[in-house]
């Protein structure tokens, strides 16, 4: 086993399946259909009202130059895969159309999050990885904004690089945090490759290597002007604190005394007790940074109790979406083109309601109210539709069709961009700042009833009537089919 190939890619990186479909779509002739699938997600993640999109930005580097590299192919020629099929493959590059939902967007279930109109075998292929992406992203981009509302106007700073499953995780996963709401990372590679701002503390090892706080102390802060001295190691409030408040003391001007950094311990009582003293001496400014295996339900019952806790430092919970490890997003296809070059609408049915695919090419408009700028729900409509010319609009839920109610005054936002067309990028990615600004942006248009993290209320995501209609005769073709099968 090698891990030295030159010239790997991530073109590989697809289930086995997805180029054996792909081989037979080549072989039958029907690999350059048009083909349109759709990325959503079915249940929202943590029990929360709602999502936060990330994951653009990958996948547009994902599918800038992909091709089959050379021991791509050989691999594959290893593998059984004939002459004629990797002479196919040679050529692949995505000549497709992406439309997406920019990172920072808010999301909901059932509604389609990135759509890829492009040939049969090239939609197929890139599934496994668009999934991967999209998935892990959003999953920690809605976990960071769970935490980020606990926290309010605190800062909070992103730990999670020791515990995240991985290096991809740790990297891909911070930036993720930080359009959720993050302050920062201790990430340095992150820091380097995104802009992220970096920052940190300084570990109980520093304090064990010197074997007591005060040498350690001053020592940092002889190279260290921003001081945030680490203070549980041995005795938080008989030992580190007042060793941190000496050293700041000798050191005066010479140093910033930002912050005292608490890692164990009652962190409620703790932090009340060594605020006291902080302030006692004279650091009323001095800040008290927490951590320890801290998530967004820590964090509102220390609020709770009075904890005096200006900074957060959040790891393991955030990385690795403890309380929910995978976001169940899926890749459906939706519209297929025929031996005469019409598009087809598919669907695939389930005994579950919830799991039976909207067929069509569609469109998502979120339906702003235009007297108080907050969200009425979101309309899935097919792509002909123009929701955004009409003055009323029938709005019902997809299942619960009697549940319904008109709008009117309002005004519909596309939430899709394009991102590529005809294979070619024609979208220019916002910096990572204007990213969680519009995250932000978009949280400020929904009530606060769908942003509570507890039991939230569920946020309207609705079809247009043609657009269910589309499904209710689709479901009713494919049944009979299946009747006349059973003939
Ligand atoms: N006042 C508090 N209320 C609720 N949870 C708290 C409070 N203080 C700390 N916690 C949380 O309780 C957990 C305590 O973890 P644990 O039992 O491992 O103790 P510890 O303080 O980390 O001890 P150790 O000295 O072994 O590191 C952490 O998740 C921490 O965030
Ligand atoms: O608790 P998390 O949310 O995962 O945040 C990251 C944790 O990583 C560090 O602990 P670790 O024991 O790895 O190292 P240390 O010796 O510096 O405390 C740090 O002190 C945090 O407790
Ligand atoms: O800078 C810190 O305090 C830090 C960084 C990573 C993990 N835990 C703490």
């Amino acid at each position: 086993m090698s891990f030295n190939y030159r010239d790997d890619s991530l073109m590989l990186h697809t289930d086995l399946y997805q180029i054996n479909m792909a081989e037979t779509y080549w072989e039958d002739g029907v690999s350059e259909r048009n083909a349109v699938f759709e990325v959503y997600f079915r249940k929202l993640p943590f029990n929360n009202g709602y999502a936060v999109f990330a994951g653009l930005e990958r996948i547009i580097q994902y599918l800038k130059g992909l091709h089959f590299t050379e021991s791509d192919l050989e691999y594959l020629r290893e593998e059984g895969f004939k002459e004629d099929f990797l002479e196919y493959l040679k050529d692949f590059r995505f000549t497709g159309n992406i439309r997406s939902v920019e990172e920072g967007e808010v999301v909901f279930a059932n509604e389609p999050l990135v759509r890829v109109e492009a040939p049969l075998a090239q939609a197929q292929i890139i599934e496994t990885a668009l999934l991967n992406i999209v998935n892990y992203q959003t999953l920690i981009a809605t976990k960071a904004s769970r935490i980020k509302h606990a926290i309010g106007e605190g800062v909070v700073m992103e730990f999670g690089s020791r515990r995240a499953q991985e290096m991809d995780a740790a990297l891909w996963g911070t930036r993720a945090a930080f359009i959720g709401g993050f302050s920062s990372t201790s990430n340095v590679r992150a820091g380097k490759l995104f802009g992220i701002p970096v920052s940190g503390t300084h570990a109980h090892s520093m304090i064990q290597a010197y074997h007591d706080e005060y040498t350690a102390f001053h020592k940092y802060a002889r190279r260290h002007k921003d001081c945030v001295f680490l203070v549980d190691t041995y005795d938080t409030l008989r030992s580190g604190v007042p060793n941190a408040i000496k050293v700041a003391k000798e050191l005066g001007d010479s140093i910033n005394f930002i912050g005292i950094r608490l890692d164990s311990g009652d962190l409620a009582y703790l932090s009340k007790a060594a605020r006291k003293m902080l302030d006692e001496a004279g650091f009323t400014e001095t800040k008290i940074v927490a951590s320890n295996d801290l998530d967004e339900y820590t964090i509102i019952n220390l609020k709770a109790q009075g904890a005096q806790i200006d900074v957060w430092g959040i790891g393991t919970k955030l990385i690795t979406a403890f309380d929910q490890p995978a976001l169940g997003g899926v890749y459906k296809l939706v519209s297929i083109e025929d031996e005469a070059g019409n598009m087809q609408d598919t669907i695939k049915i389930s005994g579950n309601p919830e799991k039976v695919t909207t067929p069509g090419i569609k469109r998502v408009y979120r339906i702003i109210n235009s007297m108080n700028h907050k969200s009425e729900g979101d309309y899935i409509c097919l792509e002909t539709e123009h929701p955004e010319e009409e003055e009323r609009l029938k709005m019902f839920h997809p299942t619960h069709t009697y549940i319904s109610k008109f709008v009117t005054n309002f005004h519909a936002k596309d939430i899709h961009q394009d991102i590529f067309k005809n294979g070619e990028l024609i979208y220019k990615s916002p910096t990572i700042y204007e990213a969680q600004k519009f995250a932000e942006e978009n949280l400020d248009v929904l009530w606060d009833e769908y942003k509570r993290s507890l039991n939230p209320e569920e946020y309207p995501v609705d079809l247009s009537p043609l657009c269910w209609e589309n499904k209710m005769s689709h479901l009713e073709m494919v049944k009979s089919k299946v009747k006349n099968t059973q003939k």
